[in-house]
Parts: C-alpha cells; structure tokens; sequence
C-alpha cells in the first residue's frame, strides 16, 4: 500500500491511495457473518474501558473535530445557515481555547451539505483547504431513477463537491442481489471521478448485522472510498455493534487487498464521550492510521458544540451554556 506524507501546523497528513476496487468476490461475500451477540458483547464493554486517558482527552477531542463532516441536511436550509456553518468549520472553537491548548490550524474534516448548498458552501470554504461532501443519489432513500442518480452525481461534482456521499439501492441488500449492489456502487463510484465517494449503507434498514457485513465488503469491493452507516434519517442510526462489523469488514478487506477503505459513522452522535468511544474503538481495531481525517470521519450536525463545551471546560474548568455553542 503507498502512501505520501506532507505535515501542515497541526497534524501530519497522510494521502491514502484511492480504493481501486476489485472483481466481486462472491464466496468471499458469502463467507461473511456477523455473531451478534459477542459483537454486542464487545461494544457493551466500550464505555468501561480506559482506552483514552483523561490527560490526553483535550487532544482526542481536537482529533475529533478534524474529523467532523460538519453537516448540515434539512428541507430549510439557506445560504445563511450554510455560511454560518462554514464559518464554525473554518474556526470550529474559540480561538482563546484554542491558544490555551496550544493548537492551531484546527479545522473539521469537512462540511457536509445537499446539492443545491454546494455553491454556497465551495464559496465560503474558498482558501480553507476544507472539502465540501454533498449528499446524492436521491438521499436519503435512493429511490428515484438509477440514471438520476449517476446524474446527481455528475452535476455535485461539477458544482464543486469533492466528496459525494451516496445511499444504496437497501432492497438489494434485502433481496441478497450482491451483483445489483456490486454494479450501482461501481456505477456510482465512476460518476465521482476524482471525487471520494461514501457509500451509505442505511444500516437501520438492512435487517441483520451478517448483512452490514456483506454489503460492506460489496461496497468495497466496488471501489468504495468509505463506508459510512447512515442518513442520518432512519430510526437507527450508528450504533457500536454495528460500527464493529464494518470495522470488522474493513480490516478484512484490508488483510486481503492491502487497500485501506475509511470509516464514517453518521447520526445521532452527539456527546464528546460518544466521540471518544468511536475513536478509541477505531483505534483498537484498525490502528492509528485509521484515526486521521483521510480514514475517519464522524457525520454529524451537533457533535461539535459539545466538544467545544468539554474543550471550554477543561481549559477554564467552568462548563458554559449549551446556546453559547448553537452551531454543530
Ligand atoms: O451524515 C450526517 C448525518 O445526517 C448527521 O446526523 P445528525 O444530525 O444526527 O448528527
């Protein structure tokens, strides 16, 4: 596996070599399961290990932010709302906190936005460096007309989206049609072009947990840049056993490529100790190269004012009010 390194002020950058996918490996696909009981096991005993110590946590958080998609994802959002939100991916924490913990250049992975916010935000991130993501292919149900969708794809890209984050087909999940998947993925991953592309698996809707494992790996196989668990608009969103089995699925594909697939947990993360809990979890499965902004992201919308608050709290030991922190 290549990779290049480049540093800036704050975190040394590495730039992973795209996923170039592979054949569909059917036995493979088949051969994957998923024990859920032990899988749920394991991620009951997240929250009681010591896996980051309190001294470090200042940083873990400062990783956390810069691997916030900072998301923005409703029917009324405008111009303003997608400015201001760009504004806080720019400065993500005040900046006397910010000195106070000696850090600089802080900025979150990405902003994270519909199609039609896409120029709004390119425009207001201009200079930053910060990749704008824009949701696609009929998010969040993937159900409008295939040729739509690699459409909406062509035309983000175009608009300036450098990461598109797609929602697949649930049913041919449900139906077992691995070949469906394995080709709209690959479609879908061809209309990026040079854009990184996430593949939403909606993990709430797909039924059992063998299937998150298998259609992780058909995602990967078809040449996915990540997986990342959902909308943000099913009843359940990220969860940690189901984090676990794509985990799981990434190393193996990992152990059997060498190539190495990132990892987005989306909706609902909202707690600085949930944040924590996602990376120490990455950390213990995947390694350390898996907790930079190129192999994890964290979708989330609210995420970060309660970092900010827990950062707040442990540079002057007085929490401050929530509304102080509005945006993410
Ligand atoms: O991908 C991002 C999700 O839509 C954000 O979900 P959230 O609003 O629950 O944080």
């Amino acid at each position: 596996m290549q990779t290049t390194t480049s540093e800036t002020s704050t975190l040394p950058q590495t730039v992973e070599v795209r996923n170039p996918g592979m054949a569909l490996d059917l036995d493979w696909v088949m051969r994957a399961t998923a024990n859920r009981s032990a899988i749920e096991r394991r991620a009951a005993t997240l929250g009681g290990r010591r896996s980051i110590k309190k001294d470090y946590q200042a940083a873990w958080l400062a990783r956390a932010i810069s691997c916030i998609d900072l998301t923005t994802l409703a029917g009324d959002d405008t111009p303003g709302r997608v400015r201001r939100l760009c504004a806080k991916a720019r400065q993500p924490v005040r900046a006397d906190i910010l000195e106070a913990l000696g850090l600089t250049g802080l900025t979150t992975g990405a902003v994270c936005v519909y199609h039609d916010m896409i120029g709004t935000a390119v425009e207001a991130l201009e200079g930053s460096g910060i990749p704008v993501a824009a949701v696609s292919t009929g998010f969040p149900a993937g159900l409008s007309p295939f040729h739509l969708r690699v459409a909406e794809i062509e035309e983000s890209v175009k608009a300036g989206a450098s990461e598109i984050d797609i929602v697949i087909s649930r049913r041919h999940v449900l139906m077992g049609n691995w070949q469906a998947l394995y080709d709209e993925m690959q479609a879908f991953r061809a209309a990026c072009g040079p854009a990184h592309v996430k593949a939403i698996l909606a993990t709430g809707e797909l039924g059992t947990l063998r299937n998150v494992a298998r259609a992780s790996l058909v995602c990967m196989m078809a040449g996915a840049d990540f997986i990342k668990t959902s909308t943000g608009k099913e009843s359940v969103n990220a969860t940690l056993p189901v984090s676990l089995t794509m985990i799981r699925a990434i190393r193996e594909f990992h152990d059997g490529t060498g190539h190495r697939v990132g990892y987005k947990p989306a909706g609902g993360i909202s707690k600085a100790k949930d944040a924590l809990l996602y990376l120490a979890l990455m950390k213990d499965e995947l390694g350390n190269r898996w907790l930079r902004p190129d192999l994890f992201r964290f979708g989330a919308s609210s995420l970060l004012g309660d970092i900010e608050r827990q950062l707040e709290h442990h540079v002057t030991g007085a929490y401050s009010a929530n509304h102080r922190h509005a945006i993410g």
